[in-house]
C-alpha cells in the first residue's frame, strides 16, 4: 500500500483572450473546475496503476471539499485521513491566455495538515510500504511524517516542489528524491554531476522530454524520456513520481522503474489536466510493447 500526505487542491481555469488590465473587467472564453494539488495528483496516479492508495490531507467544510474527496474516492483511494476544516479547501486560480498562464495558490486548508493529523493517522503509515510526499503543506508535518516514517522503517519518496519549502536535513531520512532540474538547482545547486554522486540511488532528476536521470554507485544513468505528442505538460511530474513509487514497491530495480516513471508520465501529456492523463497499467505496458504505436 502507498500512502500519499499532501495537497488536494480545486484549480479554477479561466481561459481568456486577453488578460484583464488593471482596474479592468473582460469577458472570458471558458471556465472549468479541475482537480489538481500534487498530493492528490500523485496519489491518482498509483492508484490508477493499480496501487493501493491511502491520502492524507486537508480540505475545506465547503463543496470544493466534498468534491475532491468524492473524485478521491471514485479512484479507490482511501479518504478516511482526509480532514475536513473551517479553512476553505486550497485553489489554484489558472488565467491562461494562448499559452502563458499566470497561477495563484492559495494554500487553504492545506496548510491546516499539521503534525497532530499524521500522528492520528500513524497506522496508516506504519503499515504502507511507501510514503509519497510533496511540499504543498507545512514544513513542520512535512518533518513530523518524514520522521515517523523513519520510525516506522517506511520508504519515503520526496517530489521537493516548491523547493522553497525543502531542508537539507531530511536527505539522510528520505529513501527517494525526484527534484526537477529548477528545484534540483534551486536546492542543490547546478552542478548535476557532483550532486547526484553526492546521493547514489537516491536522487532522480526529471529532465521534461529528456527523461530523469540518476547515479548508480558507479555510473551516471539516463534514463532517456519517450518522445510523444504534447497536448498537456500539466501532471508530468505528478504521473511519474506515483508510477516511480508504483513501479519500486512492484520490486522493480531503480533503472526499471525509472524507464516505467517516464513511460507513464509520457502518456499523461498526451491529454489535457493533470488527472485526466494520468495512464492505467495496461496503457502503461501496451507502450512498452509498442502496442498500438
Ligand atoms: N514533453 C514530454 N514528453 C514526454 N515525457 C515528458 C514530457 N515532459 C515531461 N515528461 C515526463 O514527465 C517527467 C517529469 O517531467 P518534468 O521534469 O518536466 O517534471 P515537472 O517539472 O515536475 O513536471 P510538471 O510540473 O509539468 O508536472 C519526465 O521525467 C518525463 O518522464
Amino acid at each position: 500500500m502507498i500512502t500519499v500526505i499532501g495537497s488536494i487542491n480545486m484549480d479554477l481555469a479561466v481561459q481568456m483572450g486577453v488578460f484583464p488590465k488593471q482596474g479592468e473587467t473582460i469577458l472570458g472564453k471558458e471556465f472549468q473546475t479541475i482537480p489538481g494539488g500534487k498530493g492528490a495528483n500523485q496519489a491518482v496516479a498509483a492508484a490508477r496503476l493499480g496501487s493501493e492508495v491511502a491520502m492524507i490531507g486537508c480540505v475545506g467544510s465547503d463543496s470544493f471539499g466534498e468534491t475532491l474527496r468524492t473524485v478521491l474516492q471514485q479512484e479507490h483511494i482511501q479518504t478516511g485521513a482526509i480532514t475536513s476544516t473551517s479553512v476553505p479547501t486550497g485553489i489554484a486560480n489558472i488565467l491562461i491566455y494562448n499559452n502563458d498562464n499566470r497561477i495563484i495558490v492559495v494554500p487553504g486548508a492545506n496548510y491546516e495538515l499539521k503534525p497532530a493529523h499524521i500522528e492520528a493517522a500513524k497506522e496508516i503509515i506504519q503499515k504502507s510500504q511507501m510514503v509519497i510526499m510533496q511540499l504543498e503543506i507545512p514544513t513542520e508535518t512535512t518533518a513530523y511524517a518524514i520522521k515517523l516514517c523513519k520510525e516506522a522503517n517506511v520508504p519515503v519518496l520526496l517530489n521537493p516542489a516548491p523547493a522553497t519549502n525543502f531542508d537539507v536535513q531530511w536527505m539522510e531520512d528520505i529513501t527517494y528524491i525526484t527534484p526537477n532540474e529548477t528545484e534540483c538547482a534551486e536546492i542543490f545547486g547546478d552542478d548535476f554531476d557532483q550532486v547526484l554522486e553526492k546521493y547514489p540511488n537516491k536522487m532522480i532528476i526529471t529532465l521534461g522530454s529528456d527523461g530523469a536521470r540518476y547515479f548508480d554507485g558507479e555510473y551516471p544513468i539516463h534514463v532517456p524520456g519517450y518522445m510523444t505528442k504534447v497536448v498537456d505538460t500539466t501532471g508530468a511530474g505528478d504521473t511519474f513520481n506515483g508510477a516511480l513509487a508504483f513501479a519500486l514497491i512492484e520490486g522493480q530495480s531503480l533503472d526499471q522503474a525509472v524507464y516505467f516513471a517516464n513511460i507513464a508520465a509520457s502518456l499523461s501529456v498526451e491529454k489535457f489536466s493533470a488527472q485526466g492523463g494520468m495512464p492505467t497499467l495496461g496503457s502503461v505496458y501496451g507502450r512498452m510493447a509498442g502496442v498500438g504505436e
